[in-house]
């Protein structure tokens, strides 16, 4: 456990911070397919929450809502007290954003663009917030002040997106989305990027970030959001989600020729069920096949999570919402 984690529990304790993001039944439907159904969540100020879920569960979608890009279907959503489909330049400002790919503006330097955007912020400097924050400073801190007369075409993928990481910085925002924001660093970019976040939530500035990594939101994120099947099936700090799985084990077998899983707090219990009811339909049932490998071990967060996105994308995504939350959500 991290200070960082020991120090905003404590001061959830004593008093709740506000809401800076606010979402109830966030719906999004693209054609026939409701990618999101009825999304609940909220980020208090100076919280750094990670967004996980797998490829296609709509967490791009989802953040992009929040930050006024998307039309939602239905829903409730706030950010900074307003509705983002409403919000003005001036909500627009207290945000920033770090999008999944941006790849405009290929012929600007990199300390010309970001002087150019940073303009754009002074006017909505506050003496709690001054903006823009200083170019030169941000190049250091993320670790580009050697490019800064390089043009962008020439940056690489990651050093490209330590300068997105660096636009979503400038205007000193209240609150910041990174949309898998650490995609393409190698392992010292990803450390200070994480000593970035941490800078950032010690200011209070509010962090809502994606990602695929599972060691990065243990290490970044006061809180985890799991969105599977539509909707948010776990919301806990990384220690309390770890804590719930902790009792929990993994029995893996193999039945006719098929790789089964299944997360459970009574292994004892499930694999003699299982075998019962493997010995009931004998030889001849209508499972035809035997029960081979059978395999029982204590399950971590990954293994949980794992579970999970086999058995959404097995396709089977109520069954997936239904035993994760059965086992993980609070
Ligand atoms: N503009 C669009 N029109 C139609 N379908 C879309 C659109 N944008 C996203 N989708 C679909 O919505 C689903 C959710 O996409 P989204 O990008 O939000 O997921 P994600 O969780 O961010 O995925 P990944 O982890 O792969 O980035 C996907 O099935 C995607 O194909």
């Amino acid at each position: 456990m991290t200070s960082r984690h020991a120090s905003a529990s404590t001061d959830a304790e004593h008093s709740p911070p506000p809401a800076t993001v606010r979402v109830h039944n966030l719906r999004m439907r693209y054609g026939e397919t409701e990618v999101l159904r009825g999304v609940d969540f909220r980020v208090d100020r100076g919280e750094v929450v990670c967004l996980l879920g797998p490829n296609g569960a709509g967490k791009t979608t989802t953040v992009e809502v929040l930050e006024g890009f998307r039309r939602r279907s239905a829903g409730t959503v706030t950010v900074l007290d307003e509705d983002p489909a409403h919000g003005g330049e001036s909500w627009r400002a207290r945000l920033g954003v770090v999008v999944q790919s941006w790849r405009d503006h290929s012929l600007w330097r990199v300390r010309e663009l970001l002087g150019h955007l940073a303009r754009y912020y002074a006017p909505y400097s506050t003496p709690q917030r001054p903006r823009p924050r200083d170019v030169e400073e941000l190049l250091t801190t993320v670790g580009l002040a050697e490019y800064a007369q390089a043009r962008i075409k020439n940056l690489s993928g990651g050093q490209r997106r330590r300068l997105d990481v660096a636009v979503g910085l400038v205007g000193s925002p209240e609150v910041l989305f990174l949309d898998e924001p650490t995609a393409g660093f190698d392992p010292q970019a990803r450390r200070e990027f994480h000593d970035v976040v941490h800078e950032l939530a010690d200011q209070s500035t509010t962090v809502l970030l994606t990602t695929h990594d599972l060691d990065e939101a243990e290490k970044l994120a006061d809180r985890i959001l799991v969105l599977a099947g539509g909707r948010i099936i776990a919301d806990g700090s990384p220690e309390a989600l770890k804590l719930r799985v902790a009792g929990t084990s993994e029995v893996r077998w193999i039945q006719g020729g098929r790789q089964f899983v299944h997360s459970t707090t009574d292994a004892t219990g499930y694999v003699r069920e299982l075998l019962c009811q493997h010995s009931q339909h004998g030889q001849h049932s209508q499972h035809g096949a035997d029960i081979e490998g059978l395999e029982v071990r204590r399950a971590s967060l990954e293994d949980a999570y794992m579970t999970m996105v086999r058995t959404h994308e097995s396709g089977d995504s109520e069954t997936a919402v239904r035993a994760f939350t059965e086992e993980v959500a609070p």
